[in-house]
């Protein structure tokens, strides 16, 4: 990897790269990453409409990290239904090994962002024609902002055959000079939102189908998801989007995925998965109450769902799930006896985050293979479940409710699962909102359950406060 750290060297390491890739004949990775000011992740994301790119990712966690990640350098993808994860952490690896790949601190410099689909056995539907089963990108352009600053990083993948080499160069500083700029971005509000229940009826006789059918076994848990399409007349201003999210949800994961036009979207509550070298960090989040008008309504709330039997059952399972995945791979694990509650604007959930040290160099990628799905997007037992989500649920779940997230060079990185999601396609919203049944269950319940849980995205598009 060519990797220099001084300001304007940007040219200098690609011009280095080329005569390298000439000289051994084989492909060359430009890394340069250099620290920059007075951007924001929003506004850089803004800035990015200006470039003709079928990619764009933007990541934001509740701790302050925020990645965008403009363009590809190299795209890692699959589409077959088997071997995804393995496919893609040899492909990451090799690629690493190939260029040296060293970072200067986590997520600064080669890293990707993307994701997988829920289900890769599950057939596909026209509308997520432009996700495969596995695509994560290694970003052209990407912007880092931590608790230390923000820093910019090109990367580009050069060959032993490149032409052209100066007026490449002079395209990628034209570019970086774009995204870089500081003007402000105006907020724009969707007009005229529509929102139409699809199937709500059918889904309510597809939970009442899985719970008669819990009665008789062995399914003991299933997340069933249902969809509404929200359309508006002026379609949607991604960054106006994203910023609400960022406003409205500081304690969720908020993403974007942006292919060929098409985006995925949402602020998500739970990760799935967090490694920092040797060490892993995963959430349960199962068992929803709504939020109180008043504090004391509020308390009350969450009370009585920290006290609530058919709650605590759904979240149990997450947390026995979990434990059971940590322990095979783990010598030491911390986890709490009981859960406590994490609090959205719209919902409050039963929490219980967990915490391993790895026995050996454990993969990212192998850990986001043996978690997905958990019990809270999938159910118990894991196989039978997924089986039957494909036969009830009336939609292609397509990304929502998968892993989402990115990895650096060094292996550590950051998945959550991509709930509180929509998919938009030009004045379409696709949104997904789903709930774990158990046997006491209710439909009507798990309904309302599910209108809440579209709440987030509804009044990020909608752009109320
Ligand atoms: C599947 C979703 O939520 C999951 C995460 C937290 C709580 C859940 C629940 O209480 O049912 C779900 O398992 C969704 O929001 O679409
Ligand atoms: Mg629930």
């Amino acid at each position: 990897m060519i990797n220099e750290v001084k300001q304007d060297s940007f040219s200098e390491s690609f011009i280095m790269a080329v005569e390298k890739a000439k000289q051994e004949r084989t492909e060359q990775l430009v890394s340069h990453t250099m620290q920059v000011e007075g951007i924001s992740s929003i506004q850089f994301y803004a800035n990015s409409c200006q470039i003709k790119t079928s990619y764009r990712h933007y990541w934001s966690d509740p701790k302050g990290l925020s990645l965008v990640g403009i363009g590809c350098a190299r795209a890692f993808e699959y589409e077959g239904d088997t071997g995804r994860f393995h496919f893609i952490k040899s492909q990451w690896e090799t690629f690493v090994k190939k260029h040296s790949i060293t970072m200067k601190a986590p997520a600064r410099g080669p890293l990707l962002m993307g994701g997988f689909r829920f289900d890769s056995k599950a057939s596909k539907q026209e509308e997520w024609q432009h996700f495969p089963s596995a695509a994560l990108v290694l970003p052209q352009f990407l912007l880092t902002i931590d608790c230390e600053g923000c820093w910019l990083t090109i990367n580009a993948v050069v060959g032993p055959d490149e032409e052209n080499i100066y007026q490449r160069i002079i395209d990628l500083e034209e570019q970086r000079e774009r995204l870089l700029q500081r003007k402000a971005h105006s907020l724009q509000s969707a007009s005229a939102l529509k929102a139409y229940d699809i199937k709500g009826e059918e889904w309510k006789e597809a939970v009442a189908c899985a719970i008669d059918e819990m009665a008789q076994g062995p399914l003991q848990k299933i997340v069933l998801s249902r969809s509404i399409l929200a359309q508006s007349s002026n379609g949607y201003d991604i960054p106006s989007v994203i910023q609400k999210l960022t406003e409205q949800q500081p304690n969720s994961y908020v993403f974007t995925i942006e292919r060929q036009g098409d985006t995925f979207i949402g602020a998500t509550p739970e990760r799935l998965v967090k490694r920092e070298e040797n060490k892993f960090f995963a959430d349960a989040l199962a068992g929803t109450a709504g939020r109180g008008k008043t504090a004391y309504e509020d308390e009350q709330l969450g009370h009585a769902l920290l006290n609530d039997k058919k709650n605590l059952r759904e979240h149990a399972y997450v947390v026995q799930m979990l434990k059971d995945v940590f322990a095979e791979w783990c010598e030491s694990t911390e986890v709490d006896p009981y859960p406590t509650l994490l609090k959205t604007k719209d919902v409050q959930h039963l929490y219980t985050p967990i915490k391993g040290e790895a026995k050996s160099s454990a993969h990212l990628f192998d850990a986001v293979e043996k978690l997905h799905p958990t019990p809270a997007m999938g159910g118990t037992p894991r196989r039978l479940a997924v089986e039957r989500i494909t036969e009830l649920e009336t939609h292609d779940r397509g990304w929502y409710s998968a892993p989402i997230g990115w990895v650096d060079g060094e292996g550590n990185g950051d998945f959550s699962v991509a709930i509180r999601s929509g998919l938009i396609s030009g004045h379409d919203a696709r949104l997904y909102a789903g709930c774990g049944i158990v046997s006491d269950s209710h439909p009507d319940s798990e309904y309302i359950e599910t209108e809440m849980k579209f709440r987030p995205m509804l009044n990020a598009l909608r752009g109320s406060r």
